[in-house]
């Protein structure tokens, strides 16, 4: 890249004094446009570079951005997604760049990316560019490490501490300095007394690299005929090095993941980069041992639960290219590539993959967008695949690579319909008794079983059996939940929590409250009664522990060393549990009826999915769903194992309705402390809609969860069609209207999931 130092005029620099250099940074803020800040002498920098410049009182980073024409800007538009250029201001009075991070700058692609995103999603560039440059990571950039080694010099003052730092050091090997403390036993301060006296001396280390290469020949696998085709196809275009999308469409247990690291092998070979999205990375750590097995080393790995250290020096690795394979969440998708080969996003499906504050992206088609820009080849990968990717498949807009049987032999389980309306459990039971003698023969036989609710805590509802009043969260509009682990009533919008009350908070009546309807924990209670002998493990999100925590006990079920897990849906994601032969999925019906047009996909996706856990390896797996309406048809197409008349009839739903895909939907959610400001704003901004037959604004009502966190929620719907510019119509529309004052905030989520 071009540094912008030398677009200024080389020459003459005796007949004139130099210009001042100015330049444009972009920060990460919610602001329309970059802002000039002057280069000082001797600093070279360029576009791309990332820096640290004053705002007001404080330093902030930012990037230094390309400066467009002001033709290219259209000014009539503040908000347009490329920055504008700064206002001109007299040079002598801008403020200077304070220094240049010793970072591979954003390429050109990146940028490009950047403004793309902030172009679709309607965001100012600046929070787009704040996705990219999370201030901690980033900010870790450069440290030296400093490491100490023994001199020949002995120190006067000879003290117990010092010596044992001396005899630590004995060997002559340098150590860094925090190292040498701890090895030494000592405090940090001692070994900096030793510095200063000269009988150690200090020496610059390397800096620690951020990930070992992976090899690319370390084992290779045999693959099936299907998965060596899939893979050729994957390989042949990576080594094109242009766009080029596939679907990976693999029945639950087919080695989609062996297939493609076929691909990724390639990409290492050519010496370009992969990134591979995974919904739930921080619980899959049996990915990256798999990964491992592959190709010698574990992947770089990338999401919150990596320590900010580690995760600048990631940052570092992936922009000048030393690390080849990052595998993330969704955030991964920001990380500053040199050289993007491949991209892919394993269980595509998963609505993990839409971030739903702040900019509202969804991870799985920006990627495809990132892929574009960066001539990579991208894969969507789910044995389940979105209504979205299916429908692009079936057009040919990604080319579909089948993988229609399982690598162990098996078959995929077909569910089996329990009618809770004839052979349901038993009043306060939720496992009908057909279930419990199928889970009592597997476990006699030594299988393990999977019990299926999403629900967390206890009971979903708690009622006062005097009064009627059922208890709801004071800022939210949801009931608590109990945890009886924790002996709390919990919301799960907000977190609030409360003891649980001995009496009635309505009508004072004591002992009166009694828990409805079940959460695992209850189910939990209710395994027990019925399986004394049984090992059982309760799995969900809030488990005491954590991560860390939850990942002892995805791995003690891969051992064997659990009976019957008894999970939400953290359980359905991915995992290969080998000595799972049955699911019972205790509720099917929970994800429907709601109006929500997305329910029908997940609810098939997800209780697909979960069937997909049994039967992995030697034993034909089962999977049973408890359910009110088996003539739905979707539990008729999961009964019938009818992958195809799910998505035919689907997909005919949607086009005939206009539904996405067939349509582009843009919701505006207005909140506010004051439900009738909130109100009023929605409703100004809907009388403020520029007028086109091409769109209907439909709205405003109020949201289905109307409060949240004590804001008033009020949802505005734009529709059209799916060749309309639908971002540009909400930018014009947005620039026309009131500023929302006060509490209120408008939240712009274009190619909404959640209706809710
Ligand atoms: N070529 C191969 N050689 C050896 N083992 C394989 C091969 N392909 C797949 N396997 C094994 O088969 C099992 C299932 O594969 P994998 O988990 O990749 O399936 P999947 O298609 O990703 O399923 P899901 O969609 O349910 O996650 C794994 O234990 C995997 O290691
Ligand atoms: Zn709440």
């Amino acid at each position: 890249m071009k540094s912008l130092a030398m677009l200024a005029p080389a020459d003459s620099p005796s007949l004139f004094p130099a210009p001042t250099r100015v330049v444009d940074v972009l920060l990460p803020l919610a602001i329309g446009s970059a802002y000039s800040y002057r280069v000082p002498e001797g600093m070279e920098v360029a576009v791309g570079d990332i820096v640290v410049v004053p705002l007001g009182t404080r330093t902030t980073l930012g990037c230094v951005w390309p400066r467009r024409d002001d033709a290219e800007v259209d000014t009539a538009k503040p908000d347009t997604a490329k920055p504008a250029p700064a206002k001109p201001v007299d040079p002598a009075k801008l403020k200077s760049i304070q220094r240049r991070y010793d970072v591979a700058p954003l390429n050109a692609r990146m940028i490009a990316f950047i403004e793309w995103i902030a172009e679709y999603t309607v965001t100012p560039p600046g929070m787009v560019l704040r996705l990219a440059l999370r201030h901690d990571e980033s900010a870790g950039i450069a440290r030296e490490r400093i490491g100490v080694r023994l001199t020949d010099h002995r120190p006067e003052r000879r003290t117990k501490a010092r010596e044992k730092v001396i005899a630590a050091l004995e060997d002559g090997f340098v150590r860094a300095k925090s190292e040498a403390a701890k090895e030494a036993g000592v405090s940090p301060s001692v070994v900096d007394g030793l510095i200063d006296d000269g009988a150690l001396e200090t020496v610059v280390l390397p800096p620690e690299p951020a990930a070992e290469p992976p090899d690319p020949d370390h084992a290779t696998p045999e693959l099936l005929p299907a998965q060596a085709q899939a893979a050729a196809r994957l390989v042949a275009s990576v080594k094109a090095q242009t766009f080029q999308p596939f679907l990976v469409d693999g029945v639950t247990g087919s080695g989609k993941t062996e297939a493609y690291f076929e691909a990724v092998a390639q990409a290492i070979r050519q010496g370009r980069q992969t990134l591979i999205l995974m919904p739930e990375i921080a619980l899959t750590q049996a990915f990256l041992d798999r990964f491992a097995r592959r190709f010698g080393v574990r992947p770089a790995e990338w999401h919150s639960a990596v320590s900010t250290k580690r995760r600048g020096r990631i940052f570092r690795g992936v922009a000048s290219g030393e690390v080849s394979v990052v595998a993330g969440a969704r955030s991964a998708l920001f990380l500053p590539f040199r050289d993007l080969g491949l991209i892919l996003v394993d269980e595509e499906h998963d609505s993990a993959y839409k971030q739903e504050d702040g900019v509202h992206y969804h991870a799985r088609d920006m990627a495809v967008v990132r892929a574009r820009l960066e001539g990579a080849t991208i894969a969507l990968v789910s044995a389940t695949p979105s209504i979205e990717t299916e429908v692009n498949a079936r057009r040919g807009r990604y080319t579909r690579l089948a993988l229609p049987e399982r690598f162990a032999g098996t078959k995929v389980p077909r569910l089996e319909p329990i009618d809770l309306r004839r052979e349901g459990p038993p009043r306060g039971q939720w496992i009908a008794p057909r279930l419990a003698r199928e889970m009592e023969r597997t476990v006699e036989a030594g299988g393990q079983a999977l019990l299926f609710l999403n629900r967390r805590g206890y009971a979903p509802l708690t009622l006062c059996r005097a009064c009627g009043h059922r208890i709801r969260c004071p800022s939210c509009s949801s009931w608590l939940v109990e945890h009886r682990f924790r002996r709390r009533l919990e919301c799960h919008q907000c977190g609030y929590a409360m003891p649980v009350p001995n009496e009635c908070p309505n009508c004072h009546e004591p002992n009166a409250l009694i828990p409805c309807g079940p959460g695992v924990e209850r189910l939990h209670e209710e395994a027990a009664k019925l399986f004394p002998q049984a090992r059982l493990q309760v799995l969900s999100s809030d488990l005491a522990g954590g991560v860390e925590r939850l990942r002892a006990e995805l791995r003690a079920i891969e051992d064997g060393a659990v009976d019957i897990i008894i999970g939400t849906q953290l359980v359905a994601k991915g995992h290969n549990f080998p000595g799972l032969a049955m699911v019972g999925v205790i509720d099917a019906d929970v994800g429907l009826g709601h109006g929500d047009p997305r329910a029908a996909e997940r609810t098939f996706q997800l209780l697909h999915q979960v069937a997909g856990r049994a039967g992995r390896h030697e034993v034909e797996g089962r999977a049973f769903l408890q359910t009110y309406m088996p003539e739905h048809p979707v539990m008729q197409a999961l009964v019938a194992g009818d992958r195809d008349a799910f998505y035919d009839r689907e997909i005919a739903i949607r086009e005939e309705a206009h539904l996405p895909p067939f349509a582009r939907f843009c919701a505006l959610i207005v909140s506010g402390t004051d439900s009738h400001a909130a109100q009023a704003h929605a409703r100004a901004l809907a009388a403020c809609s520029p007028v086109t037959d091409k769109v209907r604004v439909l709205g405003p009502a109020e949201a289905p969860l109307a409060l949240i966190r004590g804001r008033h929620r009020y949802r505005l719907l734009a529709r059209c069609e799916r060749s309309f510019d639908l971002s540009a119509y909400v930018r014009a529309w947005m620039a026309s209207a009131p500023r929302a004052g006060g509490s209120l905030r408008v939240d712009i989520d274009i190619d909404p999931q959640s209706f809710v």
